[in-house]
């Protein structure tokens, strides 16, 4: 690329987020309610980037392969001169638009379709293009990442996991090579050396986790000031320090599947620790564990299973003090003991076995809840992974010490460009807006949805619930229709598939595998006669192709076993069947003894309307689902709303001593 201007990019950019008042935010907050839906005067402007789009294709199929090649010559010049990308026009964007899809076509023999266009003009002025499940969003960040990357800016795609993350940049690199444009790879266990290299790259597609670690690990390099502004004043460029940086700056970030990495996983905060001098002190963990079989509830202490929280009563703080306080060393302090008090009672009564976590070889190992993966680097803090240990009879794990910390909400938001594509975003839409400024474009379909809905079955007990669904896949396995059956944690998966194994349905089981078995198994989901269960997250990301004859008998069945806490989730679930225009069904088969029924604590909600239910049936029970779903939704909301009020407040004071970030 020597022969292109150079171009203008700053030294490690970042946004720093504007100094606003409560009034502006409030102010802004509102008109975010407007900002999704596109005027008539926008939905006419990228209309008319689509038919130019078009229009060029003629002229662009003439050219020779040289005449090709100083066409992107000539863009790059072109497109290197706006001083932002947000200062592209129109004019530029279609003709960009243009000559990526000519090159697609080409080097890859996909041509972007219409609404694949429309996304990327959506993406091009920082919004986040709501596309269907099936339409093409891999094809449809090359034009997002190409222009940018052609105007000389460092594009980072971001996806879900390793195996999204390799398998996109390898079905796109013909594309990316033919302009000229090199792309790097950023998945987990590669060293820091690797990581550098495929920064540099103009296009880097990795995992949101290993990029949020790695700039966290370039901002322990630089510090806690304006980074941009450090380079320059310490005249850093070419000096050491900026040899150990990973990152160039936080330029374009094009985020797939965005609603779970904008707002699942924000829940999480990013946290690296290292291994702590002095081991944990097992006697300490034992005694915690003791101490809390000896506490009753509701006498000592209450549990908030939704929130996922223990509080202690006053008459708990009084026995915990009465039971600790003789031991001494760190059980004299009030603070510290209700502390390990809750810790341990949580240990016990919040966390279980298959659900949360899984015990292998040994060790406790975390399983995400939203995707059914295991997370074998991570750890809970504060002394419970090691009390979920001693519950296990595991060896106790070395004590960790937190050495910076910081969130997604606060990293995605230093990005000079942020954009992205998801199926499922309008349910988060205020949630996007309000943390990130991101405005949902719903983009239409290529083809009309010919997905069939079928009305859901709740059922009162599990029993019945998985008798119905085993009748339902014995039907539909007999007809020669492939069916996936979704669950939502492991421990569930794995019930279902002893219900069908009884049964003697032959099927694929998938949970928290290697993500590349994982979309294996589900690629292959769609061929006659099949049966899939998976967790309602695994394979996201990955298509599913109909088998010959499939579609004649009504394309895949998606069966539902239990709603998630989050209606995308399900969204996406039921988006795996009837893809592009595909024929499909979907059904819910629930019961009201689903875990999602513990929001209703005290089962008062389920009294209130047992006569209800008894007159209303169905009707009512799966009204009382979708209520619990709502309230889930809400208390998860909340949750992520204190994490980034702790993580701002938390900024502040540690700004102050140094350690931050
Ligand atoms: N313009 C195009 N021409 C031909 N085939 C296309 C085009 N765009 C996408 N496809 C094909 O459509 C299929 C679905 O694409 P892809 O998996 O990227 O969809 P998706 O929107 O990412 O789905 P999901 O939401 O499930 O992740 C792929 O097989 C892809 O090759």
């Amino acid at each position: 690329m020597s022969d292109a201007a150079q171009p203008r990019i700053e030294l490690y950019a970042e946004r720093q987020a504007p100094k606003r008042s409560a009034l502006d935010k409030a102010v802004l907050d509102f008109a975010g309610r407007f900002r999704g839906a596109l005027s008539r005067g926008d939905m006419r402007r990228m209309n008319r980037v689509v038919q130019r789009v078009m229009e060029q294709e003629g002229e662009l199929q003439g050219l020779d392969a040289g005449a090709l090649d100083a066409a992107v010559h000539a863009l790059r010049l072109d497109l290197r001169r706006a001083p932002e990308l947000s200062a592209l026009t129109d004019t530029q964007l279609a003709r960009a638009f243009g000559v990526v899809r000519e090159v697609s076509g080409r080097f890859k023999g996909q041509r972007h379709r219409g609404v694949q266009i429309m996304g990327a003009f959506a993406m091009m002025r920082g919004r986040l293009a709501e596309m269907s499940t099936g339409e093409g969003k891999t094809l449809t960040a090359t034009l997002a990442a190409g222009t940018a990357a052609l105007s000389g800016r460092p594009v980072h795609v971001v996806t879900v996991n390793d195996y999204l993350a390799r398998r996109d940049a390898e079905l796109m690199t013909p594309v990316y090579r033919a302009l000229g444009l090199s792309v790097g790879i950023v998945i987990s266990g590669q060293k820091p050396e690797e990581r550098r290299a495929a920064y540099a790259c103009d296009i880097t597609y990795c995992t949101n986790k290993e990029l949020a670690f790695d700039y966290l690990r370039d901002r322990m390099v630089l510090g806690q000031q304006d980074s941009n502004v450090r380079l320059k004043l310490e005249g850093l460029a070419g000096a050491s320090r900026t040899r150990d940086l990973r990152l160039r700056g936080l330029h374009v970030a094009i985020v797939d599947e965005a609603d779970s990495v904008l707002v699942d996983e924000a829940r999480t905060p990013l946290v690296i620790s290292e291994n702590a001098d002095g081991d944990v002190d097992a006697a300490v963990i034992a005694q915690a564990m003791e101490l809390a079989a000896k506490l009753e509830t509701p006498r000592d202490y209450l549990v908030h299973i939704d929130e996922r929280r223990i509080s202690l009563t006053q008459a708990g703080n009084e026995r915990v003090r009465e039971v600790a306080e003789p031991l001494g060393g760190v059980w004299r302090g009030t603070v510290m003991r209700e502390e390990l008090a809750r810790q341990a009672l949580s240990a016990g009564l919040l966390f279980h076995r298959d659900h949360q976590y899984l015990v292998r070889e040994g060790k406790v190992q975390i399983i995400d809840e939203g995707t059914g993966r295991v997370m074998p680097d991570r750890f809970w803090g504060d002394g419970l992974h090691q009390m979920i240990e001693h519950k296990e009879g595991c060896k106790l794990s070395h004590r960790r010490a937190t050495i910076a910390r910081m969130t997604y909400q606060r990293f995605f938001r230093r990005y000079r460009h942020l954009c992205g594509m998801s199926g499922t975003a309008r349910q988060v839409a205020g949630e996007l807006w309000q943390v990130y400024r991101l405005p949902v474009t719903r983009i239409p379909t290529h083809r009309p949805i010919q997905r069939v809905h079928r009305p859901d079955l709740v059922t009162e007990r599990g029993e019945e619930k998985w008798r119905l669904i085993t009748a339902r896949v014995r039907e539909l396995h007999e007809r020669g229709c492939p069916v996936l059956i979704g669950t939502r944690t492991v421990a569930a998966s794995e019930e279902a598939s002893a219900m069908l194994t009884a049964a003697g349905l032959p099927h694929r089981l998938l949970n928290a595998a290697q993500d590349g078995q994982e979309a294996a198994i589900v690629s292959e989901a769609g061929q006659r006669g099949h049966i899939t269960i998976a967790t309602s997250m695994a394979g996201r990301g990955t298509d599913i192709e109909l088998g010959p004859g499939v579609e004649d008998l009504g394309g895949l069945h998606v069966i539902m076993s239990e709603r998630h806490d989050a209606r995308r989730v399900d969204d996406q679930l039921a988006g795996r069947a009837g893809r592009q225009g595909q024929k499909g069904h979907f059904e819910a088969i629930l019961s009201l003894d689903d875990p999602l029924m513990e929001m209703d604590r005290a089962g008062v909600l389920r009294a209130v309307t047992l006569p209800l239910r008894k007159a209303h049936g169905p009707l009512v029970r799966r009204l009382l689902l979708k209520a619990m779903q709502r309230r889930a939704e809400r208390i998860h909301a909340g949750m992520r709303r204190q994490l980034m009020k702790s993580d701002e407040m938390q900024t502040r004071i540690l700004a102050f001593s140094g350690q931050s970030e």
